[in-house]
């Protein structure tokens, strides 16, 4: 099947293929080529060009793209899509003036989550997440990470786990799976945390590995859920199995989470939102990612990850929606584009860069997805007719996607 689309206003991300993240400076530069042509042939991208010189050839379908802009999808890694039930009662608490940290001191939070995972069916919590996959691809995410932490059981966090395998055979976005077992205490663990790690690296884990049900390991480094000690002790133990790390560090507290991270080689750290220079500074020359979250800051009313702090000192940065139940209810990625430009004052070049090909090596996808590279996967968001790229960060809030395609095929 060859799929040809014309006169697009402009290709936006056009790529070489050794290009497999973008850092500093680098990030206020967005290649891309007005009045273009696109060629799919099957699931992958074969060739693309100025209209000036559009070559001849026998093509199935022909899309005029005429006033739009084609991109690469966005690629989306870090969310917790797979969850049951929502939250909304503690974002009416939260209005009253009660803060997350004292909803979760409450029992509510995560754990709050983690009591309606365990107590709905697998099938159920596989319908819920589903749902809500679909929403975010229609909003043009072609590959997304997803992590378990609801389950907080042996249980129940393999069923978290086996509903993201499920979800990654049914739709043909790629999805990765991450193992957060370590995302809160159990309140039966309480006084006695040290057995919950226990129990999460010596019984969960080994499990996790054998079943082939996890490529990543993340774990909740903040005060009053995991210390820096259990994240090295955790990242340890998974490296033996192969799970590379993806770590939450630095949401409320700077604890030393980033440098742990480092130390073991993660492929991202996330959230950010409070950084110490040394934080910074650790990052250099590594190959770890930074992530931000601002669609998080924005609803938890927290400050944003000091993206130009990051990007002046020369790192890359990647921007994801942290999509689930409690601090991030929506997972638009077009939304977090827009906030990282008004908010974080990320230029819609840097973000778009953040939310595509960095975002796709935040999850080991920068040689397949996150460009417009002759043979990576067709993954392509058609807009409808806009001004420019900069027209999608601007117009914050509105639909600007006329079409998305995975792997060749239009959703
Ligand atoms: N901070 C840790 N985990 C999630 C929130 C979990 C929740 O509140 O349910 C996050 O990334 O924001
Ligand atoms: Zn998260």
């Amino acid at each position: 099947m060859k799929l040809l689309f014309t006169n697009i206003k402009e290709l936006v991300q056009v790529r070489d293929e050794s290009v497999l993240k973008v850092s500093g400076a680098e990030m206020k530069e967005l290649p891309s080529i007005k009045n273009a042509w696109l060629l799919v042939e099957n699931d992958k991208i074969a060739d693309f060009g100025s209209m000036n010189e559009l070559p001849e050839a026998d093509i199935d379908k022909t899309i005029d793209a005429t006033g739009k802009i084609i991109l690469p999808t966005w690629c989306d890694s870090h969310t917790h899509i797979v969850y049951a039930g929502n939250r909304e009662l503690e974002f009416a608490d939260r209005i009253n003036g009660l803060s997350y940290e004292e909803i979760a001191n409450r029992g509510g939070g995560i754990l709050n989550s983690a009591k309606t995972l365990q107590e709905t069916s697998e099938d159920s919590v596989y319908e819920q997440s589903s749902k809500r996959l679909e929403e975010v691809m229609k909003l043009g995410t072609g590959a997304v990470e997803i992590k378990s932490g609801y389950g907080l059981t042996e249980d129940a966090e393999l069923k978290m786990l086996r509903v993201i395998k499920s979800l990654r055979e049914k739709y043909e976005l790629p999805v990765k799976s991450t193992f957060l077992g370590a995302h809160a205490i159990p309140k039966e663990y309480k006084s006695k945390p040290q057995e919950y790690m226990d129990l999460v690296i010596n019984e969960i884990l080994p499990k996790v590995a054998d079943q082939g049900l996890a490529e990543y390991i993340d774990i909740f480094c903040e005060k009053g859920y995991f210390s820096v000690e259990d994240t090295h002790k955790l990242l340890e133990a998974a490296g033996k199995y192969g799970l590379r790390p993806k770590i939450h560090v630095n949401q409320f507290n700077a604890i030393g989470g980033v440098k742990a991270g480092v130390e073991h080689n993660a492929l991202s750290v996330d959230h950010l939102e409070v950084m110490e220079n040394e934080d910074i500074e650790v990052l250099k020359n590594t190959e770890t990612m930074p992530v931000a979250l601002p669609s998080c800051s924005l609803f938890l009313s927290i400050p944003y990850t000091p993206a130009r702090q990051i990007i002046e000192a020369g790192l890359p940065l990647a921007l994801a929606t942290d999509f689930n139940p409690g601090s991030t209810p929506s997972g638009n990625m077009n939304l977090v584009v827009s906030l990282a430009c008004i908010k974080m004052k990320m230029t819609p070049e840097e973000a778009i860069n953040a939310a595509t090909i960095n975002g796709a090596y935040a999850m080991d996808l920068s040689k397949t997805h996150g460009s417009i590279t002759k043979g990576k996967q067709a993954n392509l968001i058609l807009t409808k007719e806009i001004p420019s790229y900069t027209f999608l960060p601007y117009a914050f809030g509105t639909n600007s996607i006329d079409s998305v395609y995975i792997n060749g095929e239009k959703i």
